[in-house]
């Protein structure tokens, strides 16, 4: 199977190097993800992308810094409307981001049982443009999404050009910091890198 890998950042593009994949670097953010998604499938033409990175953990997810998971879904989290304090999503709108799609994208039909195989957590992705920054915030997120283990930038965009395109896609993540109140102080980007590393090369073994 073709493997192909999106990264955020130089630091990350990096770290998931010298695998034997392809490995293109996007920038922060849905959109850039998504527009270097759609290069990346019309160059490589891989059969799954993977949107490798770091992330940060929600309050009930229960995973720590230095822990890592796989996406069961990817989520725009913030694409909708406010009503007032009410949060309106793209289906409540009647605004599909794709015929049939809306807040909520799809990953591989295989993560839940790959995940299983490797001990790794399994759950919806949220993608925000902005970085929550309170633990308010968080929660109201939780609530709106059940089971969100990780918050990121660039997932949902990945997702939303591989659906276009017709192939499937993972996100998998290590944990740098807490969602919550600003703490610069509290990110462990090192063992975030880590243990997606780990992962990564577990997922790659179990897809030999
Ligand atoms: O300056 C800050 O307070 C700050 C807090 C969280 C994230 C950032 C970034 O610049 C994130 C850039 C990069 O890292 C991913 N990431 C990591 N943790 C989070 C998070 O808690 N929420 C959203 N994204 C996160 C993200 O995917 C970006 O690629 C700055």
């Amino acid at each position: 199977m073709k493997l192909a890998l999106i990264c955020a950042t130089d630091l990350e593009a990096h770290r998931f190097g010298g695998l034997g994949l392809e490995v293109k670097v996007s920038g922060v953010g849905a959109v850039n993800a998504a527009l270097a998604t759609a290069e990346l499938i019309r160059e490589a033409r891989p059969e799954l992308v993977i949107n490798v990175g770091i992330g940060g953990a929600y309050p009930g997810s229960g995973l720590q810094t230095g822990a890592a998971a796989l996406s069961s879904e990817f989520v725009y989290a913030g694409l909708g409307a406010r009503d007032g304090a009410q949060f309106l999503d793209l289906e409540t709108l009647g605004f599909p981001v794709l015929p049939g799609w809306y807040n909520r994208l799809p990953a591989w039909e295989r993560a839940a049982a790959l995940a299983a195989r490797l001990g790794l957590p399994c759950g919806p992705f949220l993608t925000l443009e902005t970085v929550t920054g309170s633990l308010e915030a968080a929660r109201e997120l939780e609530a709106r999404y059940p089971g969100a283990l990780i918050e990121g930038m660039e997932g949902a965009g990945v997702a939303h050009a591989a659906l276009r395109a017709g192939v499937p896609a993972l996100e998998l993540r290590g944990v740098s910091n807490p969602v919550g109140p600003r703490d610069r102080t509290s990110w462990r980007i090192g063992p975030a890198l880590e243990a997606a590393r780990a992962a990564l090369e577990g997922l790659l073994l179990a897809l030999r």
